[in-house]
């Protein structure tokens, strides 16, 4: 069987103590299902900048570049609050996504029936809940230039970022959101803020006549980003596919994250091109939560975000269907067993620890493919 090449890049703060997780899973499908896995590590973020002074190392990304795909963790911390601007831990995050063109990052928010009062919402308002943002990756404020503070030479300074986006880069995240919705619900729901900003005017247009073109029996909405961040709070279900830009995208998923319980609970994909060649692609899994200063070291950090990116990346970049559908089914399981980490306790349920939660899951997995 081929191999498959993962680089595990842990990061910082609860990063290791998750990715730990996830190579448990990694070594017992290795052991007992000959998933032919080969694993590399590499150093990102505060741990990278400490060790050699950068957010990552060309090492680093030479072995990313070369993997068929990356597990990464969390980075960033206080600990690295004063290093420069450009070496910043979260740095390697975006030199990693805009060298690997990892345009479009998948952040599923999935409500399991065992956590619908988990949510700071309603029961009713999120069980069942399962929509889909579709987040721009590569473009927008993160990337645009210039980005830079100016001395105004008057006792004043100016910070300046720049939101940009070509039609070329609203067409292939739109085709994303479209074929994806395809597969679900068959709703799209555009956002940005058109109202405000020249790039919304052309996300909303080139999102239009994408749809025209190409996509005329998918049911195609838009809403202004701020409703939108509203309406998912307000009534979640509504949604389906959401398709919005890097900075809105990065902020709507995090509400989301609440509606399913915890940020501990979102995964991610990041995805590039297809290879038009062999048809891979290069990607990226990530939880959505950051490397939780508050919470890292103490062992009771929530796996789940990191092993449901796994589970994303068994099903996005080496087709394991059954075996992504069966590590979905694992966590959903252990999550009607009761079991929960501190993030997502309820009365009545049974407290555990970063590595029981990881423990449990694992042998669920096991269990269910016997
Ligand atoms: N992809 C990445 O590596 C990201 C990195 N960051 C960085 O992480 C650092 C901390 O950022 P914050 O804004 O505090 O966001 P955060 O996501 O790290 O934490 C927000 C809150 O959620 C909780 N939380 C997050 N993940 C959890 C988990 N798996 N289990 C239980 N509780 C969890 C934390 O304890 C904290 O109270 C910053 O340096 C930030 O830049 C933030 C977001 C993404
Ligand atoms: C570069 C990251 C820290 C930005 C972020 O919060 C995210 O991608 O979720
Ligand atoms: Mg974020």
């Amino acid at each position: 069987m081929a191999s498959r090449k993962l680089l595990l890049l842990a990061g910082d703060g609860i990063g290791p103590e998750a990715m730990a997780e996830v190579k448990k899973l990694i070594a017992m499908m290795n052991a007992e299902m000959a998933a032919g896995f080969e694993t590399e590590e590499g150093l990102v973020g505060g741990c990278a900048y400490d060790a050699h002074g950068k957010a990552i190392s060309e090492e680093d990304m030479a072995k990313a570049m070369a993997a068929d795909a990356v597990l990464f963790g969390a980075v960033g911390g206080p600990k690295w609050d004063g290093v420069p601007y450009e070496v910043r831990p979260e740095a390697g995050l975006l030199r990693l996504r805009k060298d690997m063109e990892l345009f479009a990052n998948l952040r599923p928010a999935i409500c399991y029936p065992a956590l619908a009062s988990s949510s700071s919402l309603k029961p009713e308002v999120v069980e069942g809940l399962d929509i889909l943002i579709v987040r721009e990756l590569t473009g927008g404020v993160y990337f645009g230039e210039p980005k830079e503070i100016i001395d105004l030479g008057n006792g004043q300074k100016r910070g300046i970022d720049t939101q940009v986006y070509d039609t070329f880069e609203i067409e292939r995240i739109a085709g994303v959101a479209f074929e994806l919705a395809r597969t679900r619900q068959n709703k799209v729901c555009s956002m940005e803020k058109r109202n405000v900003m020249k790039s919304g005017v052309l996300w909303n247009e080139v999102v239009t006549q994408t749809h025209k073109a190409k996509y005329p029996d998918v049911e195609l909405s838009h809403m202004l980003a701020d409703a939108g961040g509203m309406q998912l709070v307000r009534w979640p279900k509504q949604f389906d596919v959401i398709v919005t830009d890097n900075l809105f995208g990065d902020m709507l998923s995090d509400v989301a994250a609440m509606l399913t319980g915890s940020l501990g609970m979102l995964p991610s994909a990041s995805l590039g091109a297809p290879d038009p060649k062999t048809g891979s692609r290069k990607a990226l899994y990530e939880p959505v939560h950051g490397s939780a200063p508050d919470i890292a070291g103490q062992g009771i950090a929530n796996p789940i975000a990191m092993i449901a990116s796994f589970a994303m990346c068994l099903r996005y970049s080496f087709n394991m269907v059954a075996e992504a559908d069966r590590l979905e089914k694992a966590i959903a399981d252990v999550l009607d067993s009761g079991l929960r980490t501190g993030d997502i306790m309820s009365p009545g349920a049974t407290q555990v620890n970063t590595q029981q939660m990881g423990d449990a899951i694992v042998e669920k997995f096991r269990a269910l493919a016997a």
